[in-house]
């Protein structure tokens, strides 16, 4: 199972994420209370080894605008939430960049289809709320042999179930793993990160 724990902020967080086995680490370069800076991107990559995806999450903003932003951060992922085109995903290839697009649930079944991008997530209603969902029902959209992320109100003790419910690929982390609000807890993103692997789908 394919683990990534978003919202980082901070060298201890990122170094238990890495440590326990993240597989992604998100860095949230639009406005929410995890939101950091290119420059604190760029002090926090070093502690990021190859093969572990850095990922600078965007939410309302252009995709040429969120290349150019996750590009001064140094990244080579941008993950794009809100409605998507074909378009999008050319603007971030062109760019020699990868991409991970999320939806919501109740994104059109056009936002569905394999836009060829890397990685598909799907998100509850609002992005980084914490908010659970029905995961079993994501199962009607028919994602077999797609690489995609849940994600929306996942937590160490609901991961497991909530991911085999959804048949997911992998899944996606921030609320779940916090203390308080934009505040990582160490012991619960280590936990996360093996109750999703111990859940080995
Ligand atoms: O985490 C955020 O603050 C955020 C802000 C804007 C867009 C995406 C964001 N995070 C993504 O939201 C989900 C996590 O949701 P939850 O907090 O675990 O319920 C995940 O896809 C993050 O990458």
């Amino acid at each position: 199972m394919f683990v990534k724990v978003c919202g980082l902020s901070t060298p201890e967080s990122v170094r238990e994420a890495v440590d326990a086995g993240a597989d992604a680490v998100g860095f949230v370069l639009t406005s929410s209370p995890r939101e950091v800076s290119p420059d604190q991107v760029r002090i926090l990559l070093p502690l990021v080894p190859e093969g572990v995806h850095a990922v600078g999450v965007f939410r309302h903003e252009d995709a040429a605008d969120a290349v150019a932003t996750a590009r001064a951060a140094g990244l080579e992922w941008v993950q794009l939430h809100g409605h998507r085109t074909a378009e999008d995903v050319t603007t971030v290839h062109d760019a020699g960049m990868r991409l991970i697009r999320a939806v919501t649930m109740g994104a059109s079944q056009d936002e569905f289809a394999d836009m060829g991008e890397e990685i598909f997530l799907i998100d509850a209603a609002i992005p980084g709320s914490g908010e659970a969902w029905d995961y079993a029902s994501v199962r009607a959209k028919g994602l077999d042999g797609r690489e995609w992320l849940l994600a929306g109100g996942l937590e160490p003790g609901n991961v497991a179930f909530a991911a085999t419910a959804a048949g997911a690929w992998g899944v996606d982390v921030s609320s779940g793993v916090e203390a308080s609000r934009g505040v990582k807890d160490l012991a619960k993103i280590r936990a996360f990160v093996q109750a999703a692997k111990a859940a080995g789908l």
